[in-house]
């Protein structure tokens, strides 16, 4: 099956400014895609360019099978949606008047827009004014905008920015779900927490190159971070964080009741059978490292081009 996006040395200059540098980049239909990195790291660069409202200096460009900024860009077009870093709406007009509008622009039948409405929770409030949504309801309202001809290719620009934790899973959950349904999905975001249970895989760049590419199980196997256990038992007067005399062992006592471990990968199970026969120690726990762990290793990390392009 032919990938949705296929880019290969995409680069993008701009004067002595390279924005993006030579990205490699395959991305398969019903993938979500997280697009992570600093401030100016090249993610809103990226995605225009998968718009096709940027030309690349260099490299190879196909989105959904073709050159974005080339004649393909008009069908291209209504299979895309895009939901821009800051939306905002004509204040005066109700939801259901805005989503209206754009069906015009998008050239897509009104019966769409009440059942996008209803789709991304704004039903009851469809005939209120946009100038009394909250942040929430507005990135929803940009949601079903983006959400409009049913696009095979969903490009969303940090949607999560401001919204509270309730209203970032309500999102998420609409991404899974379009995701079920087949749609290709990219997010651009720096607000990590939450957002791990939603994606296929992660892109990391830093000052417009890619610093690793590839699922969570991938960039935890390449950067080999160390994992926290965690012991909880009885234990008094004992002092359980000591011995442990491997190099991969970090001990990290929290209290009497609770021991931490920082752990390499290839100490797990030692640390593990050692901590279940110690009497005493009532419950294990394991936490890989975390998105924002990856993320801070690989952005601070002089890694480029790491990790492979599989999916
Ligand atoms: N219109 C422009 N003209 C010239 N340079 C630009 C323009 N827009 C962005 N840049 C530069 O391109 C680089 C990449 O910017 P881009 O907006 O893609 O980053 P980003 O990862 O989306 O950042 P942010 O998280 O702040 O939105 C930065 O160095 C930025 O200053």
């Amino acid at each position: 099956m032919n990938p949705v996006i296929d880019c290969s040395g995409l680069t993008l200059r701009h004067g002595p400014l390279t924005r993006l540098d030579g990205l490699d980049l395959q991305v398969q239909e019903g993938e979500v895609l997280a697009l992570l990195g600093h401030n100016g790291a090249g993610k809103t660069t990226t995605m225009k360019l998968f718009l096709g409202l940027l030309s690349p200096s260099a490299g190879t460009l196909s989105v959904l099978g073709g050159a974005p900024d080339g004649p393909h860009a008009e069908t291209l077009r209504r299979r895309l949606g895009y939901l821009p870093e800051n939306v905002s709406f004509y204040e005066q007009l109700t939801g259901r008047e805005v989503l209206t509008y754009f069906a015009r622009l998008k050239r897509v039948g009104r019966r769409q827009v009440d059942a996008l409405l209803a789709r991304v929770g704004l039903a009851e409030a469809a005939r209120r004014r946009v100038r009394t949504y909250s942040k929430g309801m507005r990135q929803r309202l940009g949601l079903a905008q983006a959400l409009l001809g049913e696009p095979r290719l969903l490009l969303l620009d940090e949607p999560t920015t401001g919204l509270d934790p309730a209203a970032t899973r309500d999102f998420y959950e609409t991404v899974r779900e379009l995701r079920e349904g087949g749609c290709t999905v990219l997010l651009s975001s720096h607000v990590l927490p939450g957002v791990e249970p939603y994606i296929d895989r992660a892109l990391i760049l830093g000052a417009g190159r890619r610093l690793a590419l590839g699922s969570l199980d991938e960039l935890r196997h390449e950067a080999a971070l160390p994992l926290t256990i965690r012991a909880r038992g009885r234990w008094p007067g004992v002092d359980w964080s000591r011995g442990w005399d491997d190099a991969d062992v970090t001990p990290r006592h929290l209290n009497g009741r609770a021991l931490e471990l920082g752990v390499h990968p290839a100490a797990k199970m030692t640390a593990l059978r050692r901590l279940s026969a110690t009497p005493g120690v009532e419950d294990i726990e394991v936490l890989p490292p975390t998105l924002e762990h990856l993320y801070a290793h690989f952005s601070t990390g002089a890694s480029p081009q790491a990790s492979g392009d599989a999916p």
